[in-house]
């Protein structure tokens, strides 16, 4: 297929599909917004009711592409690609096949995250139609009394999705996930497992009666709608005669399935998107479908240029990346890129004077190191989630009250205190008077809160033995074994990296949250030395080199990177692009 090379301030035909691929802030978002305006004021298809959908990754995307709008908005639908589905195909339509599926549509609201619950895993388990045929080690009660089980049960149950399969759609689940630690298969496949899938369906039913639809569930429910009643196709072309879709190296195959059947006759589908920032395989999506994603008559246009990035950092991503060279069209001359060598609060307190009184975003892989940023932890991160382990080994009562704990005085310490009050109360559910119970709450926080820089970097277990002094005596005694141990060789900062506050801080993000956004100046967080193969050895075909490309790439004018060692070859080799500071 002919490649046709734009910018972003270039217009096509609006009658014909097309595919754009851009780099990062190649103004593929930008070029979007101008074509909708296009096809707003020139289109004679629109009439007075039709509209445009724009379909877009995430809730922040949609945010984005609302405000630069403007004011065309209400000719627009702009939606995540499940809330559009859910609104058109699945709430309007859902009852036609409810009975089929055993759905509630009485209590249908919204779509939601999947959680399992004891009471229905039990129901299901209850119900099963091969319950008689689980034996001894995996009879109903071992399954669902003896907690490994449990957890690798529940795992299992957490891993259901639907697969594309021909022109079908199949309900799947992941047997390497029945597991309590990722590393212990736990469940059989043949003695349990085997057993328990072809009631798989039956467990979603036990939602679906409950009108409780997951998210996955709105592609289900909508691919199976719109292969059993056409016609459903057929209203929403006439409703909406342009259908784009943004960051579509992100769509799973079972959207671009129903992408597919919408492209039939009057829609003009268009995609835009980036290989190079293809980051969500977790949540199913495919790179290659992107690239494979054709349609007859489809177009196809590349966009050359980075109008985001100073000249400097522009050079670093051309160096990372083969398949596209961008031309750095602010062709603004700035600082070049720092690699800031040792530990990350040091980074974060040199890119600070750096920066002055401008804002400095960083930009890290996972949840811990965020965490670490937001609290600015002397600490590395371990590899392992020791919050799980946690969870694994201890005693449930004591580790409630623990983590709990750990929550509320990491609130506090991240200023967010009434949500640090809130978290606190929870441990004192005893006392039955509201009033006494904040007091009590307030009390023990302000202690704790006080004294955190001494038991921070001190084991777990000294945090434990303040805890049952002053807070829950009541909680079960922790004297010897494998958990003793493990309290006496974690510390408290190594645990809490792993508590999550949900205080969002606009400063420290997953470089996943902070996909399609771009900050004056970012510094991204690489923890061990091998990450240093992201820049010694660039492969953008490997997802996890993806994802270092999405945060270096959100930099418009200073780039910093921490890394927590350097050996002098890789300096030589880096020290072309970057200024290495030790
Ligand atoms: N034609 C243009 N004129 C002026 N500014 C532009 C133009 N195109 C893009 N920009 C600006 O360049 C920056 C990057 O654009 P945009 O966010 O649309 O890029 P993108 O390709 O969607 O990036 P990414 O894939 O990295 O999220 C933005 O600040 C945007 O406002």
């Amino acid at each position: 297929m002919p490649v046709n090379f734009i910018t972003s301030n270039d217009s096509i035909d609006i009658e014909l599909p097309f595919k754009v691929k851009a780099g990062p802030g190649a103004g593929k978002t930008h070029w979007l917004v101008n074509h909708i305006k296009k096809v707003l004021s020139t289109s004679k298809r629109m009439g007075s009711y039709r509209k445009i959908a724009c379909i877009t990754y995430t809730n922040t995307a949609v945010d984005t592409i609302t405000k630069r709008l403007d004011t065309s908005i209400d000719r627009v639908e702009i939606s995540t690609i499940h809330s559009f589905i859910y609104n058109n195909i699945v709430r309007p339509y859902l009852h036609f096949i409810a009975s089929q599926y055993d759905f509630n549509v009485k209590y249908l609201d919204g779509h939601d995250e999947h959680f399992i619950s004891r009471t229905y895993v039990k129901e299901w388990i209850d119900g099963h139609q091969n319950l008689a045929q689980l034996r001894n080690p995996w009879t109903r009660n071992q399954l669902l009394r003896l907690e490994n089980n449990y957890k690798a049960l529940s795992n299992w149950l957490y891993s259901i999705d639907y697969q594309i399969n021909g022109n079908d759609l199949e309900i799947t689940v992941d047997n390497s996930k029945a597991a309590y630690d990722p590393d212990k298969p736990r469940l059989s496949k043949q003695n349990c497992l085997d057993i328990l899938v072809p009631g798989i369906m039956d467990y979603k039913k036990i939602f679906w009666r409950k009108g409780r639809l997951h998210h996955e569930d709105v592609l289900f429910f909508g691919y199976q709608l719109i292969k059993q009643y056409p016609f459903i196709i057929s209203v929403l072309q006439a409703k909406f005669p342009y259908f784009f879709i943004d960051e579509f190296q992100d769509t799973s195959p079972v959207q671009t399935a129903i992408v597919r059947l919408l492209a039939q006759r009057e829609t003009v589908v268009g995609v835009i998107g980036d290989k190079a920032q293809s980051i969500y395989s977790f949540q199913g999506a495919s790179v290659g479908d992107f690239e494979h994603f054709s349609l007859p008559g489809q177009q196809e246009f590349v966009i050359q240029d980075n109008r985001r990035s100073t000249n400097e950092i522009t050079n670093v991503l051309n160096y990372l990346r083969t398949d596209i060279t961008q031309n750095p069209l602010r062709n603004v001359s700035g600082e070049k890129p720092i690699i800031f060598v040792g530990a990350k609060e040091q980074a974060y307190a040199d890119a600070k004077a750096i920066c002055g009184a401008e804002v400095l975003v960083t930009l890290s892989r996972d949840n811990p190191t965020v965490n670490a940023m937001k609290r600015l932890y002397n600490v590395s991160i371990p590899t392992e989630n020791l919050l799980d382990k946690l969870f694994d080994k201890d005693n449930p009562d004591r580790v409630k009250v623990i983590v709990r704990c750990i929550k509320a005085v990491e609130l506090g310490y991240e200023k967010n205190f009434k949500e640090a009050i809130k978290e606190m109360q929870k441990v004192f559910v005893n006392i039955t008077d509201k009033a006494a119970r904040r007091k009590t709450a307030f009390h023990q926080l302000s202690k704790l809160l006080s004294e955190r820089s001494a038991f921070a970097q001190e084991s777990l277990y000294k945090f434990y033995e303040l805890v049952k002094a002053n807070i829950s005596s009541g909680m079960p005694t922790l004297t010897k074994g494998a958990i003793k141990q493990f309290y006496d060789t974690n510390t408290y900062e190594q645990i809490a990296l792993f508590v999550d506050t949900d205080n969002d801080v606009e400063e420290c993000k997953t470089i996943h949250k902070a996909k399609g956004d771009e900050f004056e100046n970012v510094l991204v967080t690489m923890n061990n030395a091998q990450d240093i193969r992201y820049l010694t050895s660039p492969n953008l075909g490997a997802e996890e080199h993806r994802v270092r490309y999405v945060g270096v790439s959100r930099a418009m004018q200073r780039l910093f990177i921490n890394l927590p060692a350097l050996t002098a070859a890789e300096e030589l080799s880096l020290s072309g692009l970057f200024d290495i500071r030790r």
